[in-house]
């Protein structure tokens, strides 16, 4: 009788431990924050714990583009970020607003940005903890999300890795990658298909070639990590649905434990590549035969310098592989379809970057020297990543209250989202020819022409930006040159116009061309 008696008061007290907990997590912790921003003067949509506005986001409808190739809109923010715009003319450039119970502070305000984050080092910026868990099978501890002093570790270790000697070794792989590529395009409009799938097309073919700059992939196992890669990426995206709403992994359990266990995979296939690469090196001695990949360029450094100590372990090498994979190639692959979609309705910027062309590099193969040269497409891929910036927003989470004005901070913990799409759509920052394709914008001016230094931010800012920014101009330039070269393009009438945000900013139907031989 007594042993029933503290076994049933030992089940009150953990299913009261349980409930608090429920509680302490769903209402007091969100209640306390967003108090706090009230204080400082941060205010926004209305939220409801434990959903935040994540309910309203859900039913915010996004405003339909035309489908029309002739009426084409860039005026995208109001359709990819719907609920966003609404906020905006209710409050402004800078609000709260709340993911589940996770306080984000929105920005698309460049001066309120340049104020905020000028005294922030690139190492002291955190990145949002809801993200990191949610998307660890994808990037681990790479890159993207290590902070602190292991931030700097990283970023010392890969910096290197992208230097101009580096990247020209990889030209010769890009073109090959690119050509198998125009071929099956050749035969397919040879068998009379003359409309391409460019979207699938493309992201395919860079995914393959940031899979070989990355780690090296011969065939069989390369192949293999790609397909898990893209699988997962899949899995994560349906399964990304409430994220910031505690326990709301269990809502998505499935879909969890298969990102999960793609994960281990993906893990165990590119610890077998490094695991032959270092062996290989040591028989070797240490030689410089591994350096056309980013992997290994990497084991070549923390080799020499490693015998005192490496630099970057194993399992953080596998975190990297994955997150040049993730962070590279679909950013890329999305520059390039965009730049497609625009020249397709601009054909007179595909006559003007076919004699660019002409002259830069004839009739023979593009290399590494010639894609400097190559001064409209530069215009032209900056002026894309403007009003299509595959990276569509740049997240942060504050490490430390950030003192805003006299009486006023952002409490630490706080989630920054800032929103990359609206400040490159603004009026106010672009004039009144904002959503127009005018890649001359860029000829003369860095900034092209935007009225703030912070407005324009396809690659980020400070210390964080984009460390692969020159290997995606070179391979962006490469596979452009080379389309541009063998076809002329037009849009399809089945093209259906939906910039749609899945991670990045992509045309959620595809691009459908129709593809002319020259
Ligand atoms: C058009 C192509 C690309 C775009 C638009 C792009 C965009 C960005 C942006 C906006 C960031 C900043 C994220 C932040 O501040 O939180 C970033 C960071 C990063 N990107 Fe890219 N990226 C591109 C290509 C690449 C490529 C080709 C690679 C590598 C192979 C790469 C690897 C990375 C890494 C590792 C970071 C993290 C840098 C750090 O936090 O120190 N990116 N990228």
């Amino acid at each position: 009788m007594e042993n029933l008696e503290a076994i049933t008061f030992a089940m009150a007290a953990f299913f009261s431990f349980l409930l608090w907990r429920v509680l302490y997590s769903c209402w007091v912790l969100p209640i306390r924050a967003y108090r706090k921003l009230a204080i400082n003067g941060f205010s926004g949509p209305p939220p409801s714990f434990p959903l935040g506005n994540t309910t309203e986001m859900k039913k915010t409808k996004r405003v339909e583009s035309s489908s029309s190739s002739s009426t084409v809109s860039n005026d995208i923010h109001s359709s990819v970020f719907p609920y966003f715009a609404q906020w905006q003319k209710s409050h402004g450039k800078v609000f709260m607003y709340w993911l589940g119970t996770e306080p984000f502070l929105y920005i698309a305000d460049p001066e309120f940005l340049k104020k905020i984050s000028s005294g922030v080092m690139g190492k002291s910026w955190g990145k949002p903890t809801v993200f990191k868990n949610d998307r660890k099978p994808m990037f681990g501890d790479g890159l993207i999300m290590v902070e602190g002093d292991d931030w700097v570790r990283h970023r010392h270790v890969i910096t290197p890795a992208f230097s101009p000697a580096n990247l020209k070794a990889m030209t010769s792989m890009m073109v090959e990658t690119t050509k198998s590529m125009l071929d099956r395009w050749t035969g397919l409009i040879n068998s009379g298909n003359p409309e391409i799938e460019a979207e699938g097309e493309i992201i395919t073919t860079a995914g393959e070639i940031i899979a070989k700059t990355s780690f090296g992939m011969n065939f069989e196992n390369g192949r293999a990590v790609f397909k898990k890669l893209r699988a997962m990426q899949v899995t994560l995206f349906k399964s990304n649905r409430y994220v910031g709403v505690p326990f709301s992994k269990y809502l998505c359990l499935g879909q969890n434990l298969e990102a999960e266990r793609l994960g281990k995979e993906i893990d165990a296939l590119l610890l077998s590549i490094i695991v032959d690469r270092k062996k290989s090196m040591v028989e070797n001695g240490g030689g410089k035969q591994h350096g056309q990949n980013l992997l290994g360029i990497l084991l070549e450094e923390t080799h020499v310098e490693g015998q005192k100590g490496r630099k970057l372990s194993t399992s953080e090498l596998v975190d990297e592989c994955k997150t040049f994979f993730f962070g590279g190639h679909e950013t890329t692959a999305l520059a390039i379809t965009w730049s497609l979609l625009l020249l397709a309705v601009h054909p007179m910027w595909q006559h003007e970057l076919r004699e660019e062309i002409k002259q830069v590099i004839g009739d023979g193969d593009i290399d590494a020297t010639m894609v400097a040269g190559l001064k409209k497409m530069s215009w032209v891929m900056k002026e894309v990543l403007r009003l299509y910036p595959s990276a569509p927003n740049v997240q942060r989470q504050v490490r430390g209250d950030i003192q805003v004005d006299q009486d006023s901070i952002i409490p630490d913990g706080t989630n920054i989202w800032i929103d990359v799409v609206a400040m490159h759509h603004d009026y106010d920052l672009w004039g009144n020819d904002v959503n127009e394709f005018k890649p001359e914008r860029f000829k003369d001016d860095l900034h092209g022409g935007c009225q703030h230094k912070m407005g324009y931010l396809p690659f980020g800012f400070g210390g964080r930006m984009c460390v692969g920014r020159n290997l995606s101009a070179m391979e962006y330039k490469i596979m452009l040159s080379l389309i541009l070269t063998r076809f002329s393009f037009s849009l399809s009438p089945n093209y259906i116009h939906l910039p749609s945000i899945m991670l990045s900013l992509r045309p959620m139907q595809g691009l459908p061309l129709i593809m002319k031989p020259l």
